[in-house]
């Protein structure tokens, strides 16, 4: 079967800098695949390589079989390909209702910041949808005075008002305090698998990755240095030591 996003020698270099050095990725429909890394990794720089935000110099991307390389974000969001940034892009002068409807409306082709819940349809959607994500008590409450775990769902549902069938997220739970970060991401995980999309997510957060991921993908400077379940992944001793940092330089089992 045609995987749902096919990545396929990328290449790209900021003057000396491989920020991806030969990625090829496969992303099977219904998966949800972590990707993890440490800082500078590239991780990034895939998602924006496959939004749109970032032009390879070499490689090719296709989605659902048919090439994306080159096109605006715009375009791609119209294929089905959505993305979630690492700091929310809100309208923080709006409400969450406003927000949401926003993205509705968008999706609907209508650009404006006029008030899109002058249509009733916009604003029953954006309504459903946000009560999905389980923020009604929040509906009308402006951007600027959510915590950052709303501001994450917020976008998060931003994104699904798109409708995609594919969506990269560059680390939900980034910021997010951790009392809530587990439920934020199980609130996420749920829609998300109530509405068929497939995600690929950056994460920090081992717990996270070792519970909702399906397959974890290893990026080492430019290149994905491993790939497989995260039962393997995250037991692995050369991730362990450069990635989650359990182990001491040269050990061999992680650190009580
Ligand atoms: N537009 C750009 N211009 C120049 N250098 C860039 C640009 N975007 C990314 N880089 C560099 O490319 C490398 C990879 O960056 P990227 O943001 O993809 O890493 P990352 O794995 O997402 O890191 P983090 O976990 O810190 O977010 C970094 O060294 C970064 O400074």
């Amino acid at each position: 079967m045609t995987p749902l996003l096919q990545a396929k020698g990328l290449r790209l270099a900021f003057g000396g800098l491989k920020a991806a050095d030969g990625i090829d990725l496969d992303v099977e429909a219904g998966e949800f695949l972590a990707i993890i890394g440490p800082n500078g990794a590239g991780k990034t720089t895939f998602i924006n390589m496959t939004t749109g935000y970032l032009k390879p110099q070499g490689g090719s991307i296709a989605f659902e079989g048919k090439p994306i390389l080159g096109l605006s974000p715009r375009r791609i969001v119209g294929l089905g390909v959505a993305r979630s940034f690492q700091l929310p892009q809100l309208f923080t002068e709006h409400t969450v209702l406003q927000n949401v409807a926003l993205a509705v409306a968008a999706r609907e082709g209508v650009w404006s910041v006029l008030n899109p819940l002058l249509r009733p349809r916009f604003r029953d959607e954006a309504e459903e949808l946000i009560s999905r994500f389980g923020l009604a008590r929040i509906t009308d409450v402006r951007a600027d005075a959510l915590n950052e775990g709303a501001r994450k769902l917020v976008d998060i549902a931003m994104a699904v008002a798109l409708r995609p069938r594919l969506l990269l997220m560059d680390e939900p739970t980034s910021g997010v305090a951790a009392a809530e970060k587990m439920g934020i991401v199980e609130t996420l995980v749920r829609v998300l698998r109530e509405a068929g999309v497939t995600a690929v997510f950056v994460e920090h957060d081992m717990e996270v990755v070792g519970r909702f991921a399906d397959r974890v993908a290893v990026w080492g400077q430019g290149r994905i240095a491993a790939l497989g379940p995260p039962a393997r992944i995250l037991n692995d001793p050369e991730v362990q030591r450069t990635v989650i940092g359990t182990l001491p330089p040269g050990g061999t089992h992680a650190a009580a």
